[in-house]
């Protein structure tokens, strides 16, 4: 159940105090969102998201895109603004992040570079209308990961290894990765 109210201007603020202040203690001033932000591209990015989905969900869609394909441009990541991210997270390298807007991502996630969470594509529209990806709280996933489904849930507390291709499932509190065969062949000409 998401008891996030996306269209709340609390709950941008919430988001900016922890991802680009990242501080609880201090009170939020836009001051030291705007300082803390042009510190750190990586905060720079999701503060200016984070304005862009907070103005989406208030319907002003037109300055929303335009901010959002600003940033996709110059950042090189992309994320939906149907979106729906639970305050807390963050990224180790921004570049390469392409996230759905099918997706909901639960609170302190860490996304590594190249990383794809998007759904499988579907034609058949009973499927098209219901499709999801859910990832849970406390979630960290590793570089160059693709999480590919059409109803996907991943649980809390999960560690996702590098260069892992995730289609299923994950339970609660577990590490996954997929299993690589390193088979190096070179043919001589
Ligand atoms: C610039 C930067 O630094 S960007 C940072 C990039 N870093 C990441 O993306 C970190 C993601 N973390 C990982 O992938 C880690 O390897 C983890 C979390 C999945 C596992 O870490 P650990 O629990 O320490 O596992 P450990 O390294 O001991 O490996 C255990 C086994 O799993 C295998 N393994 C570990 N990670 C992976 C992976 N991503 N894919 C395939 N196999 C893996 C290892 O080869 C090893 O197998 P072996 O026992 O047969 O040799």
């Amino acid at each position: 159940m998401d008891s996030y109210d996306y269209t709340s201007y609390r709950f941008l603020k919430q988001c900016l105090s922890v991802e680009v202040i990242k501080s609880n203690d201090k009170k939020f001033s836009w001051r030291r969102a705007m300082l803390r932000s042009y510190k750190c591209h990586d905060r720079r990015f999701i503060f200016w998201w984070r304005i862009a989905s907070f103005l989406h969900h208030k319907t002003h869609s037109k300055l929303a895109n335009y901010i959002n394909r600003k940033i996709s441009l110059k950042y090189g990541a992309e994320i939906n603004l149907n979106a729906k991210i639970k305050p807390g997270i963050s990224f180790a390298h921004l570049s390469g992040v392409i996230i759905t807007g099918l997706a909901t991502i639960g609170e302190n996630c860490h996304i590594r570079q190249n990383t794809t969470i998007g759904v499988g594509g579907s034609r058949y529209s009973e499927i098209k209308d219901k499709r999801f990806i859910i990832i849970g709280d406390n979630v960290e996933i590793g570089a160059h990961s693709c999480i590919i489904g059409n109803t996907l849930t991943i649980g809390n507390n999960v560690i996702i290894g590098a260069m892992s291709f995730i289609n299923k499932d994950i339970p609660d509190n577990c590490t996954c990765y997929t299993k690589k065969e390193n088979i190096l062949i070179i043919n001589n000409a």
